[in-house]
């Protein structure tokens, strides 16, 4: 089943402290930004990429997509202030029907078998997101105060991609737009329509580059697929 994509790449990556769209950063001579677009660009059943940048990166992400030989970059749209601002930039260029996926461009490390369990996962009940089971006890603190323990069992650290049905992801945008709703997530927009969402066990690997231990974490991700092969 083919699906499009839009990935939010718009933006100031403050928390690496780089200086620079974080996107910019190489892991192994290549940018953030390519090793996340050939994931899709390879990927037989992904019908397009929508690329939610900010304009100061426009001519430069052009050029880094034309020297790497990206081909399924269909529109870019220009960010927003907030992420959820982004990627609603991309839900008004959809096609009216089908499957997209929202995949965060600082996340380089996701699977295709992730990608399609979303998709199928989507296909039947109309939202679904890639997590891992939380590792670390969760608590709620006033100040630094502990208030409450949260119950690990049923805790999931959420990831991109996050997968819906199309008609799901506008009308839950639009109505976030009109309630003026922001959420950290765009799964957190739709469960408040309210809609259902279907989690997918992804994996520990799909990191997203957020902070500076970041990059040595993605590094060594890579040496370890090269040393699995
Ligand atoms: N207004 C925004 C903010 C974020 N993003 C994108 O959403 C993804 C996840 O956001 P985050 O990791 O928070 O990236 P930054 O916002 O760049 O990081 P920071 O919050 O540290 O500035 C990234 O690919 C980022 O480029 C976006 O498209 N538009
Ligand atoms: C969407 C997300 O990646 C799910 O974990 C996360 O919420 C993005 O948060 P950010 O602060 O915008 O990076």
């Amino acid at each position: 089943m083919a699906y499009q994509v839009i990935i939010p790449a718009a933006g100031q990556g403050k928390r690496m402290g780089a200086g620079k769209n974080k996107l910019y950063l190489t892991l192994e001579d290549t940018p953030v930004l390519i090793h996340t677009l050939r994931v899709f660009d390879e990927d037989e059943e992904c019908g397009g990429m929508i690329l939610a940048i900010h304009p100061e990166d426009e001519a430069q992400f052009k050029d880094m997509i034309h020297f790497y030989g990206i081909r399924k970059v269909t529109s870019m749209v220009h960010g927003g202030r907030e992420r959820q601002d982004s990627v609603y930039s991309g839900v008004k260029v959809l096609e009216e029907e089908g499957i997209v996926l929202v995949h965060d461009a600082a996340r380089p490390f996701i699977k295709k078998e992730t990608i399609h369990s979303l998709v199928r996962e989507a296909e039947m009940e109309g939202a679904a997101i890639a997590a891992v089971p939380v590792k670390d006890t969760i608590k709620r603190a006033d100040s630094n105060m502990v208030t409450e323990t949260i119950e690990r069992s049923s805790l999931w650290a959420v990831q991109t991609p996050q997968a819906f049905r199309i008609s799901v992801l506008r009308n839950a945008h639009e109505k976030a737009v009109k309630e003026e709703f922001t959420g950290t997530d765009d799964a957190s927009l739709v469960e408040r329509l309210p809609h259902k969402v279907a989690i997918i066990e992804g994996d520990y690997d799909n990191i997203k580059l957020t902070t500076p231990e970041d990059v040595f974490f993605a590094e060594a991700i890579l040496k370890k697929r090269k040393q699995l092969g």
